[in-house]
């Protein structure tokens, strides 16, 4: 169980996260892919981190851009958890970015 973040420490930890930005209770950030087959990739990488945390990051794909939607909702608002999930969210899409860039 996580408890929410205070504003201070949402921002504070939104600073070391480029591309994440805050909306009330929620964090999102979009991805575009170079095509539709490796933004299903991405959403695939991204799977595999929410089940090994057990949060799980509402989804939406339109042809190869990946829009990830962060918040806890047993408690209502963001917590370390969506933090973190952002950090792994971050991190697949520079992993599949290299893999496209060669
Ligand atoms: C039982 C299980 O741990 C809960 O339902 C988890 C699953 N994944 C979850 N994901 C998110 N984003 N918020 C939750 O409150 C949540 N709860």
């Amino acid at each position: 169980m996580s408890r929410l973040l205070t504003d201070e420490e949402i921002g504070r930890q939104l600073g070391e996260l480029p591309g994440w930005t805050r909306q009330g209770g929620e964090i999102s950030a979009s991805y575009q892919a170079p095509d539709f087959p490796t933004a299903v990739r991405l959403v695939d990488e991204v799977a595999l981190e929410a089940e090994d945390m057990d949060h799980h990051p509402d989804i939406d794909i339109r042809w190869r851009t990946v829009k990830f939607v962060l918040s806890t909702h047993s408690e209502g608002g963001l917590t370390q958890l969506d933090v973190e999930l952002a950090h792994r969210v971050t991190q697949a899409a520079a992993r599949l970015k290299a893999t496209a860039d060669g």
